[in-house]
């Protein structure tokens, strides 16, 4: 295997979002949670410039919000000398200090008001980009087949395939560049995307509990508790209607307000997470494909339906459902199908069900009933691949 990129060379990674089954928010302080990676991916392109063209900027193009930026390298070496001074592949935080330095950077660009929440995911790509490259001229763009902000794991995708694409053209990762191919990391190298990626989504969400970065990065279907991370196998056909309300919201500000609940009620919300942390056990057991589960498909899904409501009634209790996730529950349960959030809430995608023997006729009609009350639906392949990373032709 090569073990050096050349100039001009593009550099591919991309991540999959992700839905919740179970445990939002709740995993956030230590309950299980359960979450699946989707076929809908984030793309990150990365390419220094070739030897024959001079250039002294580094670009980011954001395809999914319309946004271009530039810096000079110059001006990055002055504003972060420490950072780049020091490039490495060994995860860090970033510091408030850095955050001050790579804000002014950030803030030379305007982004209108309506797009603000954007900065957050440049001050990302300008940690992850100098922390690990340094102040080397390059054009990195972004693109999505995700609704941003939704629930899906738009941030985490955006920090898996940013820190797999900067890893992929470091020397931390030993790949083969003469494969047109999308390739996997080993899991030593997916550990160290991951990582790099959960500091990317601490900028964003603030307290991640790590769940949205790990699915992305591996793929699958998991449980996480306490940090821990199990992969679970199953052969449920665990087909959803993902319903996006269009109401978009902030995780950050989401994860702040449940954090002032459980501030204003410690008990009772340590008691609401315990509930949720049996509720994740028990859907993964039962979805879990093992010799000791041998319920037919059938009860299988009506134990996960109940669990599901069951869940989106606690995460009504932590004060993140929305009137519009509301009305996506009450719709589909004309068809007696079973709804939840999924991701943080507030807005964002709705999870339902659709049980392996559904006629098309039924769920074409919810889907009806849903989009002309103003709502998006679509499908999604479940438990796909998680990060993966190729490599372009020459400039
Ligand atoms: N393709 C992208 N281009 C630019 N920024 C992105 C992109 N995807 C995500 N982001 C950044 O992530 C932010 C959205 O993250 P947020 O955590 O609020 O939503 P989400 O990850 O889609 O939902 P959840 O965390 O509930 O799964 C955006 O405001 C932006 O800063
Ligand atoms: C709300 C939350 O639990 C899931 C967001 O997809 C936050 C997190 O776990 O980091
Ligand atoms: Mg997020």
């Amino acid at each position: 295997m090569s073990s050096m990129l050349t100039r001009g060379m593009e550099v591919k990674a991309r991540a999959p979002g992700k839905i919740i089954l179970s445990g939002e928010h709740a995993v956030v302080y230590g309950s299980a949670a359960v979450a699946a990676a989707i076929d809908l991916y984030t793309y990150v392109s990365l390419t220094f410039p070739p030897p024959s063209q001079s250039s002294d900027t580094l670009a980011l193009q954001l395809r999914d919000v319309g946004l271009e930026f530039s810096w000079p390298t110059k001006r990055i070496r002055e504003t972060l000398p420490k950072t780049i001074d020091n490039p490495s592949c060994s995860p860090t935080s970033c510091s408030g200090e850095t955050m001050k330095l790579i804000t002014t950077l950030v803030e030379e660009h305007s982004i209108p008001e309506s797009k603000i929440e954007i900065a957050a995911g440049v001050v990302v790509f300008l940690w992850l980009y100098t922390s690990i490259q340094g102040d080397k001229p390059a054009k990195v763009v972004v693109s999505s087949e995700l609704p941003l902000a939704s629930g899906l794991g738009s941030s985490a995708a955006y920090c898996v395939s940013l820190s797999g694409a900067l890893l992929a053209s470091s020397n931390a990762v030993n790949l083969d560049f003469s494969s047109e191919d999308w390739l996997s990391l080993s899991e030593k190298e997916e550990k160290l995307a991951n990582e790099w990626a959960f500091e990317g989504e601490k900028i964003i969400h603030g307290k991640p509990s790590g769940i949205d970065n790990t699915v992305s990065t591996m793929g699958n279907l998991i449980k996480l508790e306490s940090g821990a991370l199990t992969s679970i196998k199953s052969n449920m056909p665990l087909k959803m209607l993902i319903t996006d309300t269009k109401v978009s919201r902030n995780t950050k500000a989401l994860i702040n307000s449940v954090a002032e609940r459980r501030d204003r009620h410690p008990d009772t919300m340590t008691s609401v997470f315990t509930a949720v942390d049996y509720i994740s056990n028990e859907l993964a057991s039962t979805i879990q494909l093992s010799s000791s589960n041998d319920l037919a498909v059938v009860e299988k899904e009506e134990k996960v339906e109940e669990l599901m409501e069951m869940n989106q009634g606690l995460l009504q209790c932590m004060g993140v459902s929305h009137p519009s996730i509301e009305t996506v529950i009450s719709t589909t349960h004309k068809y007696k199908l079973s709804s939840k959030l999924t991701g943080a809430g507030g807005g964002g995608c709705v999870l339902t069900l659709l049980p392996a023997l559904l006629s098309a006729s039924v769920v074409d009609a919810v889907t009806a009933e849903l989009e002309q009350r103003g709502f998006r639906c679509f499908h999604a392949g479940i438990g796909g691949g998680g990060l993966e990373i190729r490599f372009g032709g020459r400039l």
